[in-house]
């Protein structure tokens, strides 16, 4: 029997990864060979069993409620799907936003033999547990991916043909994955579609209970479609955009970079035309929508006084909405961030190194943000911004009177303000040795007595600290009390500095994504010193210079190397040490294959993105030319 030609490609594409440890281009989807990468870049052996256990009752138990309104919101789906999976014999499976499985039903033949390989409850299927697979795929991807049989990375996986869609919350935020899965052999064309639209219903459904304080707008180009799954939504407190859907932000040209950065006057010409269900719209590119809104009493859209934005709910289990542009992360950040998150939440200290600018409290925060305090403070104490004499009452707080200047009323300090939740200790080198042994007494006997009082306070808090610093030589200098230094350092991590990140290219592709607007491009040559250069401030200098070109261009733009900073602009020829071994060229095809990637495969829309023509970029970032890439799957 003939075989079916994609299996045969992936076999090859299997043999020449694994075996050869080439780059089988154009024979998987480009989201199959980066989780192949991010996997083998962690040291996963494919021929392996990867060890997934469930937590203990209680911890699934624990996730379950955590997660109580993604399980209640998603219902009506898993209800639908769990009827379609038990006629196609496979399951359906509710995860986490970090993939852990919340539930998984369906045929039951089948949800055995998914048991077998730890397709259950309470288990992490996120790529940093289970390797490549759909659900893993597309939390990192933050889009739908297929992932059939032998392009799993284990190879006891093979027996699954996975297809899972992420579902976000109107900030953007990740807080879980639907997944479709049966067996290898059986055909599943039409799983992405289902999870896809299934999704669609669960995040709009997320709006219909949230936001009442707030003026939702409903869109469409289509009269007749408004009100399904697919309008697009958008939230605007006072004038500002502080919510959506995808449909939302992709029918007004926007990504989640927009929200809290857009008003109504920036998106919309002037108010709506007629009322209620019958309104109508003008973007500022001249379309005509189709609109329903909701208002809140006060407010006027696109006229009268603006509110002050207030601060907005969290409807999916209380996720912090993520700043305004979106963290980027590489792959092993992105395990490390999980894992801290399990640390936090196992009351396991973590420490964080890194350069300036390297994204220590931007990791600290998304740790908070991954872990089960999630809707409990995040409190950040500088320790290197405070002088010396006012750290320890800003921590342990004071009582009325305790020293020249106290307020009247006291206060109550920050730890003490963070119970309950997440403690972030910044600059924690740079805390005095004298206060470091009083920091150290609160952390072990978990209670802070303010200054000036007698009376201990209980507190709960889980401790993340972040340094730039060698604490361990600190501690052998005499700098740093070992004893302190054992107990906030129970578990490390070192972030990379930006010059270090494998894909530097990718990385500065993405966090210009998160700050492009209005169509604005960066020219292949810009892109490459961008990457050639050193960034000794790391991320805040990236984004910095990202921001600047921003700025200084005008909508529709490709922007050439004359708008960078000239720090970056000079960098010809590149610093030896910055310049991977294949050089700018290469910098240059990587840049233009992530922009490929990140336009699902769309060359055209790659190349108008780029500001290249589709001819360059097949000629330089196609090796073999079209006719043997697919990106898509
Ligand atoms: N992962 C990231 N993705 C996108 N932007 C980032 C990331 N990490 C950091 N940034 C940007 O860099 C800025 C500085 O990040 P952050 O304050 O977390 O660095 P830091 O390591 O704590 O620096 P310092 O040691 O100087 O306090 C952030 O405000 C943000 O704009």
């Amino acid at each position: 029997m003939r075989q079916d030609p994609s299996r045969a490609d992936v076999i090859q594409a299997r043999h020449d990864f694994f075996d050869l440890g080439a780059a089988p281009t154009g024979l998987v989807p480009g989201a199959i060979l980066r989780s192949w990468q991010r996997c083998a870049a962690r040291g996963f052996d494919s021929h392996e069993r990867p060890r997934l256990e469930p937590g203990l009752a209680s911890e699934l138990r624990e996730l379950k409620e955590r997660n109580e309104r993604l399980i209640r919101l998603s219902r009506p789906e898993l209800e639908s799907l769990t009827r379609e999976a038990a006629e196609s014999g496979g399951i359906v499976i509710l995860t986490d936003g970090a993939g852990f499985v919340l539930d998984a039903l369906g045929d039951p033949g089948f949800a055995g033999k998914a048991a077998n390989v730890a397709l259950r409850p309470g288990v992490p299927w996120s790529e940093a547990s289970a390797g490549t697979n759909a659900i893993g795929a597309a939390l990192v991807e933050r889009r739908a991916v297929q992932v059939r049989g032998p392009e799993h990375y284990f190879e006891p996986h093979r027996i699954l043909s996975c297809a899972a869609a992420p579902i976000l919350d109107p900030y953007g935020a990740l807080v879980g994955a639907l997944d479709l899965t049966g067996q290898a052999a059986l055909p599943h064309d039409r799983a992405l579609t289902l999870v896809r639209s299934c999704v669609d219903q669960i995040e709009h459904r997320m709006f219909a209970e949230a936001f009442p304080k707030a003026e939702v707008i409903r869109l469409h180009s289509d009269p007749e479609r408004l009100g399904v799954a697919q309008e697009g939504v958008l939230v605007f407190e006072g004038s500002r955009l502080v919510a959506a859907n995808r449909h939302g932000l992709t029918l007004m040209g926007l990504d989640w970079n927009a929200l809290g950065a857009r008003s109504f006057g920036d998106l919309f010409d002037g108010g709506p035309k007629g009322e209620g269900e019958r309104s109508l719209l003008r973007s500022r590119d001249g379309r005509d929508l189709h609109a329903r809104l909701r208002r809140p009493p006060t407010v006027t859209p696109g006229g009268g006084p603006k509110a002050p934005p207030a601060p907005a709910p969290h409807p999916v289990s209380a996720p912090q909405p993520r700043r305004a542009a979106g963290p980027v992360f590489d792959a092993q950040t992105e395990r490390d961030l999980a894992r801290a998150a399990r640390l936090v939440d196992g009351d396991v200290p973590v420490l964080i190194q890194g350069e300036t600018g390297a994204g220590k409290e931007v990791f600290a925060r998304e740790v908070h943000r991954l872990s089960r305090r999630a809707d409990k403070p995040f409190v950040a104490v500088n320790c290197a911004a405070l002088p010396e004499g006012l750290i320890e009452a800003e921590l342990f707080g004071y009582e009325e009177g305790a020293f020249t200047g106290a307020r009247r009323a006291g206060s109550k300090g920050l730890m003490r303000e963070a119970d309950g939740g997440v403690l972030f200790l910044d600059e924690i080198g740079d805390m005095p040795l004298a206060l470091q042994a009083r920091l150290l007494r609160a952390v072990q006997e978990r209670t802070v007595t303010p200054l000036g009082g007698a009376k201990p306070h209980a507190i709960d808090v889980r401790l993340v600290s972040a340094t730039h610093r060698d604490l361990k030589a600190m501690t052998e200098a005499g700098d740093f009390r070992p004893d302190l230094y054992y107990r906030i350092a129970q578990y490390g991590f070192a972030l990379p500095a930006f010059r270090a990140l494998s894909d530097r290219a990718g990385a500065l592709a993405a966090l210009w994504g998160n700050i492009a607007q209005g169509g604005r491009t960066l020219a292949p040559a810009t892109l490459a010193r961008l990457a050639a250069y050193a960034w000794p401030g790391n991320h805040r200098e990236a984004v910095g210079a990202m921001r600047a070109m921003a700025a200084l261009s005008e909508p529709g733009e490709r922007i050439g190397p004359e708008l960078l900073p000239a720090a970056i602009r000079d960098v010809t020829p590149a610093p030896v040490a910055a310049v991977p071994p294949e050089g700018l060229e290469g910098l240059a095809r990587a840049a233009m294959r992530a922009a490929i990637e990140a336009a699902d495969g769309n060359v055209a829309e790659a190349a108008r993105r780029l500001g290249v023509s589709r001819s360059t970029l097949y000629r330089r970032a196609v090796p073999g030319g079209p006719r043997r890439r697919r990106l898509d799957g």
